[in-house]
């Protein structure tokens, strides 16, 4: 498989994404256009945040399966377009962390004591103390709007300057906000009370402009603003128009609406304005970080297994992998094996969760379990991005149940699969770390659920099993296991064979047509 290495990465992820066997191609700053023209040939796509990866692009990337991008903000990715595409969206948001929160405090002082134009007049010659004086952090009240990984930082190192240090976040509860030190205000109260403002929160049309002409009017004379998130979250006319009225002392800016900017952009040349062009994640560390998080993310992505900052699905936190990790490769094949018994268009899908597994955020394993449900019956690739909205496109309506009583087995997953007004019930568990299929259509059984089996209730008397037996070894097929399940009800029973080879469709007939068999199916795990 091919990887595209569209904006300059650490060599660190590249030699990971060689080592797995990757072809990877490398260019820095790849313009658009080349971008457009080369992509139908890849399997996988990095960026920063140079590269934009528009619908266009998606639509054009016949083979593409996955986008990374070796950073955190995924603004310059048509998310909707991948999802509908079926292509995976990975970030690596951990990796340039400390790189951006440092970079934030560094603007702030390099803003308060005018660090950046001393040091740039002082390159000409001039030497100027008192225009260049300065104010202090300690005491400032600092107002962090956004306290997620940066802006948590950020308060934090904040508060070692002696700064008091307000937030606001609707999406973090008070406990987390206490457990930083720091006072959870309201947007207005935050906006009234502090003397440097920082935000740190993503671009979406919510924040596009959340600091504006309206709010900036509100905030105390002398307020500096600090943005080292996104370009567009403060208003950038309004906000230069601010400095030039003096309301505004002073702007610490990385980023910004149309990157690289404009020479005639309205915040160059003010005075109390520093200027960096996207630094937050520049740093040495930082870039080896995300290089290797974002390669393998995409290594484990493109080998079929889970990731767990995958952007476009339910996100799950690495504790919760590890966790559900081994469910997911069972609920697949648990998927698998229930879409093979259906006889007809499957209309409704229940999985039940029972014992601990409960207590956990499985709506990852719902979707592995419609991945292997879909994937034997649909001819596009089905994953874990697309599962859902091909279920939905398909009108099957998924039930989640956890119940957290357990009879037989610690942990236990109930697939019901209704199809043609019949359900079809198969149940499964871990040993261990493997997955074994543990009863179907109530027969008890304890199958492996790999390879392929053929599953056939009959009556429970004796010649059946043999008649089987026999007809198999004429065609030239060779069982390597069996069990047989048995149930309340009486004279019948569940066999399960493990075949060696593929059964061809006249002798699935022969098998159903013996006399005390009720049915035959084939379940192949290859789609798994
Ligand atoms: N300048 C640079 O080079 C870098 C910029 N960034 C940017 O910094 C920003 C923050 O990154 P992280 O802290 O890693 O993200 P994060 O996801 O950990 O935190 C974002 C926070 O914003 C909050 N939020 C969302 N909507 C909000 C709203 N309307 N009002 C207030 N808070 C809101 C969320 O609840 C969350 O706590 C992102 O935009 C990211 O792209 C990140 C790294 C480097
Ligand atoms: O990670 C982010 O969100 C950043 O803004 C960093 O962008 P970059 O990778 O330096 O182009």
């Amino acid at each position: 498989m091919k990887i595209l290495v569209a904006d300059g990465v650490s060599p660190k992820g590249i030699e990971i994404l060689q080592k797995a066997g990757f072809e990877t191609v490398i260019k820095d700053k790849l313009p658009a256009e080349e971008l457009l023209e080369i992509i139908p040939d890849f399997d996988g796509l990095i960026v920063r945040s140079a590269s934009k990866v528009t619908k266009e692009v998606i639509e054009r990337a016949k083979k593409l399966k996955i986008v990374g991008r070796a950073g955190v903000g995924t603004d310059n990715i048509d998310i909707n377009a991948a999802t509908a595409h079926g292509i995976m969206v990975i970030n690596s948001p951990g990796g340039n962390t400390i790189a951006a929160t440092e970079h934030t405090m560094g603007m702030m002082m390099a803003m308060a004591r005018n660090i950046a134009v001393a040091n740039e007049t002082m390159q000409h010659g001039e030497w100027n103390r008192k225009k260049y004086t300065g104010v202090e952090l300690r005491g400032k009240t600092l107002g962090v709007i956004g306290l997620g990984r940066i802006g948590s930082g950020v308060a934090t190192r904040a508060l070692a300057f002696d700064m008091n240090v307000i937030g606001y976040d609707p999406y973090v509860n008070e406990e987390r906000a206490h457990s930083l030190g720091i006072k959870v205000v309201s947007l207005d109260e935050l906006i009234k009370q502090s003397d440097f403002i920082t935000v740190h929160m993503p671009l979406t049309p919510k924040t596009k402009g959340m600091l504006n002409k309206d709010n900036i009017a509100k905030m105390k004379n002398g307020v500096r603003l600090i943005n080292c998130a996104r370009g567009g979250i403060i208003n950038e006319q309004d906000l230069a128009d601010a400095v030039k009225s003096g309301h505004v002392a002073g702007a610490a800016i990385d980023v910004f609406e149309s990157e690289p900017i404009d020479p005639n952009h309205p915040l160059i040349g003010l005075p109390g304005v520093t200027l960096t062009p996207h630094l937050g994640a520049s740093t040495v560390e930082a870039q080896v970080g995300v290089s290797v998080d974002v390669a393998q993310g995409i290594v484990a992505a493109l080998n079929g297994e889970p990731v767990s900052t995958a952007v476009n699905m339910a996100p799950v936190s690495p504790q919760t992998m590890k966790f559900i990790k081994p469910y997911l490769d069972l609920a697949e094949r648990l998927g698998c094996t229930a879409c093979s018994l259906a006889d007809g268009p499957i209309s409704e899908v229940t999985i039940k969760y029972n014992g601990e597994i409960a207590d956990v955020d499985t709506k990852m394993i719902t979707i592995a379990a419609i991945k292997g449900m879909l994937n034997p019956i649909l001819e596009s690739n089905v994953n874990y991005v697309n599962a859902p909205s091909l279920a939905k496109e398909r009108n099957i309506k998924i039930t989640e149940i956890k119940d957290k009583a357990v009879e037989n087995f610690a942990n236990l997953i109930t697939i019901s699969i209704t199809s043609s007004g019949k359900t079809e019930t198969i149940q499964g568990t871990l040993f261990g770390e493997e997955g074994r299929i543990v009863s179907i259509n109530s027969y008890r059984v304890d199958v492996d659920p790999h390879a392929r089996i053929l599953i056939c209730p009959h009556i429970n008397r004796p010649g059946v099993i043999g008649t089987i037996g026999s007809l198999l070894g004429y065609a030239n097929i060779n069982i390597s296991g069996m069990q047989v399940g048995k149930t309340k009800i009486a004279g019948t029973s569940m066999m399960v064979l493990t075949i060696d080879n593929e059964i061809p469709d006249t002798v699935m007939q022969q098998i159903i047509n013996l006399d005390g068999i009720f049915d035959a199916k084939l379940v192949n795990y290859y789609t798994v």
